[in-house]
């Protein structure tokens, strides 16, 4: 332990235990307990230990219960996506946000609390705004090189806070080729961004030349979160050096999700960033979110976390061998209700791995899955711009991949299940014929999600939750035409107290899982409270339903009972 390090602790407030070395279960090797000196907002019962395979890290220091916020921080810098900056407050990132900034006419916020809040930073940042629009430049800036901005802004202003960015883990040594693109980018377009002219202009900002601002670009890289809604819909980029210290696995024990809790006493401190506990985790165990979207199969995963993050995950899922991953799976061809692994273009031999049938179709399935990938890719690249043609692509390559025998949760079918699900949601409102075809893919893309999300995780909850919501438009029963044997099966009754009391249990599962996901103490966030809301509505609907029911049964006897006297 360095001269350095004992006197940081000595100043440190906290409680400090002198370096110690545990023993970290998911690597076996030495893991040693680091002073949180820099960082303010960390509780108690969390400690900042580093090992030699993944740096330092977030440790539990006594068990905690799943659905425990374990805890809570506004980010130091934040930035809306440029597509929200018209419609969601710059500030708590709420929606309906219809105060403008009269200067730079690009930031909105809720009121004048807000927009008072934000001037600090926004001063700097309404006057590098009307300087781009003044050199007829209307593109404003991703929302990358804005929070990029903010953080530079305030790191003109020495204090505990820059300390915390500074000790942001930088791999300005290792970056992938791949990745010199957009390190670059980043870099140019913020120093243009910031209106620098010369090298010596970015001392202002505590940089001491061109390497030091790579390095921060190479810091903000491996360090961001996505700012969510309630709901998990992406709205911007963020970066918070206490939730930063976490490491990744893609079989995580927590999560980071932003649950807009109501509990909070004032809106104008969101976006709250809660990191939640997903399942009992130990006194002495590693706090683990995962990075990289964990529906994805390993190779994908392990190419997204080198690419950006420049390590190869070892977790308990990517080391384990045994058994087959639903993402990467295929339906037994007997039929007999087990999976064989996928197969790869090295490997085409694959068996179920209940019955030992061997499957057949091998070329059908890759073809299926090479096909479905770059659907996806399209699909994904025309969601917002063209939604009708991704839509297309979904609608016709679905059935492919259910024909070649893919689970539900198997990879692209998971993915491209997910997006239908979103396009036709979008189109629901002008189209309700569409209602059957949604309620279908959200079944699906319900069960591809339960075989690969651990109980509560918050993408689970929110699917469930929206399945639910989907049931509960309760239509009138109308003519369908007859689908497959299988399509038949993912049919709910059409409409009446059966269709409801689907969606009132489909409802309490989604709440059980939002609230563990979005936090037990905050009842599940706003998603929570909404599902709440329905199950409440819902029995209401249902009582009114049973009594009418009840009623109208009570009538036709006294009915019959009378024309039988007479
Ligand atoms: C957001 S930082 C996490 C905190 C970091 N360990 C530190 O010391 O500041 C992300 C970086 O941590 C390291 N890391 C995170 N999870 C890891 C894992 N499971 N295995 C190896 N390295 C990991 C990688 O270097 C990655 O780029």
């Amino acid at each position: 332990m360095s001269f350095a390090t004992l006197k940081a602790a000595r100043e440190n407030k906290r409680s400090y235990v002198a370096a110690c070395t545990l023993q970290n279960s998911r690597e076996s090797e030495a893991v040693h307990e680091q002073p949180a000196a820099t960082y303010q907002s960390i509780p108690d019962d969390l400690a900042i230990r580093t090992s030699s395979a993944s740096g330092r890290g977030l440790w539990m220091t006594r068990k905690c219960a799943p659905g425990q916020v374990l805890f809570v921080v506004k980010p130091h810098a934040a930035a809306l996506s440029n597509d929200r900056l018209g419609s969601y407050c710059s500030q708590c990132f709420a929606p309906d946000a219809l105060k403008r900034c009269t200067r730079c006419q690009a930031i909105h916020y809720c009121d004048s609390t807000c927009q008072n809040i934000d001037w600090a930073v926004h001063k700097h940042e309404c006057a590098a705004l009307q300087r781009i629009a003044a050199s007829g430049d209307s593109a404003i800036p991703s929302d990358a090189i804005r929070c990029l901005g903010r953080i530079m802004w305030k790191s003109q202003k020495k204090g505990p806070w820059t300390q915390e960015i500074d000790s942001l883990q930088s791999h300005i040594k290792d970056i992938k080729p791949s990745a010199y693109e957009l390190h670059t980018h980043l870099a140019i377009s913020l120093v243009r961004y910031l209106g620098l002219s010369s090298p010596s202009e970015i001392a202002s900002f505590g940089l001491a030349s061109g390497a030091d601002l790579a390095d921060l670009v190479s810091r903000f890289v491996t360090n961001t979160f996505t700012v969510t809604d309630a709901s998990l819909t992406p709205l911007g980029s963020s970066v918070s050096p206490p939730v930063a210290l976490i490491n990744h696995s893609c079989d995580p024990n927590a999560v980071v999700v932003f649950p807009r809790a109501s509990a909070r006493p004032s809106a104008a401190q969101e976006p709250l960033m809660h990191v939640i506990a997903l399942r009992e985790i130990a006194a002495d165990e590693e706090i683990l979110t995962a990075y990289v979207d964990t529906t994805l199969p390993r190779a994908i995963r392990h190419a997204a976390l080198q690419e950006t993050y420049c390590f190869t995950c070892a977790c308990s899922l990517c080391a384990s061998n045994v058994g087959v991953d639903p993402r990467e799976s295929v339906w037994c061809p007997k039929g007999c209700g087990g999976m064989c692994p996928m197969p790869t273009e090295e490997n085409s031999l694959s068996r179920c791995a209940k019955c030992k049938a061997a499957l057949q179709k091998t070329d059908e399935v890759l073809d299926a899955v090479r096909i479905g990938q770059q659907a996806l890719d399209k699909a994904t690249a025309h969601q917002f711009s063209d939604p009708a043609k991704a839509r297309q692509l979904t609608t016709n390559l679905i059935p492919i991949l259910v024909s070649a025998g893919l689970t539900p949760a198997a990879h692209p079918l998971l993915a491209l299940t997910r997006l239908h699900q979103a396009l036709l949601v979008a189109e629901l409102a002008g189209a309700p014929a569409l209602l059957d075809e949604t309620v279908v893919a959200a079944t699906k893309a319900v069960a591809g999600l339960d075989a690969v999300l651990r109980v509560g995780h918050p993408v689970r909850g929110i699917a469930r939750a929206e399945l639910g919501k989907l049931l509960a438009v309760d239509e009138p029963a109308r003519a369908r035409t007859p689908g497959s044997a299988a399509e038949e099966a993912l049919r709910y009754p059409p409409s009446g107290a059966a269709r409801l009391r689907l969606a009132l249990e489909t409802l309490v599962r989604a709440h059980a899982e939002l609230t563990v996901g979005f936090g037990t103490t905050n009842e599940g966030g706003l998603a929570g409270q909404g599902v709440r809301e329905d199950v409440v509505r819902l029995e209401r609907e249902l009582g009114v339903w049973t009594k009418g029911v009840g009623e109208a049964l009570k009538d036709a006897r006294e009915a019959a009972a009378g024309s039988r006297q007479k």
